[in-house]
């Protein structure tokens, strides 16, 4: 594997440049194996794209989240669902920093559009296009990661096409606070606790303020400070499931610093129906660690509170051997 063109900042974040890549020329290979390396080692990286289209929607994206989270209070909750991932959730005691929409099936039209109705009964087409425009990058670039991944494992031949397929995607756009005063304690200033994704993927987008923070296998917190317009690639806890153990669904949390208010767009991929762990991904020195799962009874599992939200939840849930 060639480590040598990981970038790593001072920090020691992995950056990855994902713009203008060609499949077909000699850096793929080497490109894919330092995505891989990155989720295993470090369950992120930083993903930079470019393209100018992207650029453009980056500023009119955060316009039209504002707009939506001055809503008044009583259309807000009106974004309500079975399954919690899928609501909006505000006014949390153990985060009082945190306002979040839930948005299933955003590369849907007419999911997006049903959502824009219910916020906006006499229709915004501008929050409707700017949203559509921003979930086809964004999923484009999940489905490039996964399929980087699934090369470097060399299982995409077989597997990435029914993995595509499973694929559902949620969008969570999520406001944040500034600190409450006197919260130097470190009380008043949780955007978010401490917890894996029980998503396969997650891809993060903020405005310019850095408040995230993800910790390394060795339990060291880092504070991400990710350049303007870049994305944040997670690994959760599907995919570490899904990989046999070998990437790492780290543990991440927001906590606020400046005085300015933090919105962050965060694009979960859940895969629908059973997901198998690719036999190619066991053997000797990687024996199976975990069984057949329901991604989104993962999620359920963990919401019911069956496992804690300080740890991981594909061991408990789906590990061979769970205790
Ligand atoms: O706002 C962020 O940067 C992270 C959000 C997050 O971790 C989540 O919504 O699961
Ligand atoms: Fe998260």
């Amino acid at each position: 594997m060639n480590k040598n063109t990981l970038i790593m900042s001072d920090s020691k974040i992995p950056i990855i440049d994902l713009f203008k890549l060609d499949e077909y020329s000699n850096s793929w290979v080497p490109l894919c194996n330092n995505v891989r390396h990155a989720l295993e080692e470090y369950g992120y990286f930083i993903a930079l794209y470019d393209d100018d289209k992207k650029n453009k929607i980056s500023t009119e994206i955060f316009d039209v989240m504002e707009e939506l989270f001055d809503l008044p209070i009583e259309t807000k909750k009106k974004n309500t669902s079975d399954f919690y991932f899928y609501q909006w959730n505000g006014l949390l005691k153990k985060a009082p920093l945190h306002e979040s929409f839930g948005i299933p099936h955003p590369t849907d039209v007419e999911a997006l559009q049903s959502f824009t109705t219910l916020m906006w009964p006499q229709g915004n087409r501008r929050f409707c296009e700017t949203v559509t425009s921003y979930v086809k990058v964004a999923a484009e670039v999940e489905q490039l990661v996964d399929k980087m991944v699934f090369e470097s494992y060399g299982v995409a031949e077989r597997h990435y096409e029914s993995h595509v397929a499973a694929t559902t995607y949620l969008l969570r756009p999520i406001k944040y606070r500034p600190p409450l005063q006197g919260a130097e304690d470190g009380s008043g200033n949780i955007g978010c606790n401490a917890h894996t994704d029980k998503s396969f993927s997650t891809l993060l987008f903020q405005n310019q303020i850095n408040a995230l923070q993800v910790e390394t296998k060795s339990g060291e917190w880092i504070d991400v400070d990710v350049p303007p317009s870049a994305f944040v690639f997670l690994a959760g806890d599907a995919y570490e499931a899904w990989s046999n153990g070998r990437i790492y669904a780290a543990r991440h949390q927001v906590l606020m610093k400046e005085d300015k208010e933090r919105y962050t767009l965060a694009l979960f991929t859940f895969n629908k129906g059973i997901t198998e762990i690719p036999e190619e991904l066991v053997d000797e020195t990687h024996p199976i660690q975990y069984k057949p799962f329901d991604n989104f009874g993962l999620a359920w599992y963990y919401l019911s509170g069956a496992s804690s939200m300080a740890h991981g939840t594909a061991k408990p849930y789906c590990g061979i051997n769970a205790t």
